[in-house]
């Protein structure tokens, strides 16, 4: 099969995508009368670099907020790993291996590089309260390993040297790559940015492209993705789902989609009937 049928392919640069990991059917989502989606069906395979974009409005966050539980849409299925999803609060998608960035950075300031990536294990810290006062011993041994992933991971991103810092009086593009860290910190299966490079100059857009690649083939995670700096879309992207009005209007390759004349006609602001 290839990238427009579905999963396993090898890509031009060597990376393998595997069978379908996540499968939205015919979704619609609405608030009270405004439909931020309607009726939109597509997949993300194992391994794939996934965009989703779409002019302002479009539905792209409401579409990432459906894939993370934070909305259960009013029509629908959701599909993960082969089984059909029931309605899910996010805490539990987060424990299916689904983790997340948002567009507004959500960290705590006060907080060290290292405190605030260490929140990202929550998810699998398995001591409680009280086993963690009657086992110290099980405690202090899921501590030492969630610390050892948490140094693999700020040791992949290069943010060593800023590891105590606290959060609040670093520059925005660090703190961007900061989020990115508690995100994979959680070793999601299938890790979503929301807006990854908003804000950042042409260097930052650089450094975050390289650890997004790098992050899919060194440890295979799988990423969904909404950006509105094309250039970065076309480069990075396996495959790409545009939107408009809520409306599925272009899906596949970068350049199926670059040469789709609706979703040429979508961003030039050609008028709707
Ligand atoms: N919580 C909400 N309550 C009411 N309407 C909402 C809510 N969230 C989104 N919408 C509406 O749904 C539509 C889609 O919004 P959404 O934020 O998903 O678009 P987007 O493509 O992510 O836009 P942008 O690129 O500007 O972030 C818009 O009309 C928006 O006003």
């Amino acid at each position: 099969m290839n990238a427009l049928t579905g999963g396993n392919y090898t890509t031009a640069d060597g990376r393998k995508i595997g069978n379908t990991m996540m499968e939205m059917k015919n979704i619609t989502l609405r608030f009270g009368g405004v439909v931020a989606i309607k009726d939109i069906s597509f997949d993300i395979n194992e391994g794939e670099i996934r965009a989703i974009i779409g002019p302002n409005g479009a539905g792209k966050s409401s579409m990432l907020n459906v894939i993370s539980g934070f909305y259960n849409p009013q029509e629908g299925e959701v599909w993960f790993h082969g089984k059909k999803r029931p309605p899910m609060r996010p805490y539990q998608v987060a424990r299916q291996g689904i983790a997340r960035t948002f567009q507004n950075i959500a960290l705590f300031e006060g907080m060290s590089v290292l405190d605030n990536v260490m929140t990202g294990r929550l998810t699998h810290m398995k001591a409680g309260m009280l086993s963690q006062m009657i086992w110290k011993g099980k405690a202090e041994a899921e501590e030492t390993a969630n610390r050892e992933i948490v140094e693999k991971i700020i040791d992949f991103l290069e943010i060593q040297a800023i590891r105590k810092t606290p959060v609040g009086r670093l520059p925005y593009g660090l703190k961007k790559r900061v989020e990115l860290a508690r995100a994979l910190a959680a070793e999601p299966k299938l890790l979503l940015l929301d807006e990854p490079m908003a804000g950042m100059n042409v260097e930052e857009k650089e450094d975050m492209s390289r650890f997004i690649l790098s992050m899919n083939d060194e440890f295979g995670t799988t990423i969904a993705l909404i950006e509105h700096d094309m250039g970065v879309v076309m480069d990075l992207s396996d495959r790409v789902v545009v939107m408009d009005y809520g409306k599925k209007i272009g899906d596949g390759t970068p350049d199926d989609v670059r040469n789709n004349q609706e979703v040429i006609d979508a961003y030039l602001g050609v008028a709707h009937d």
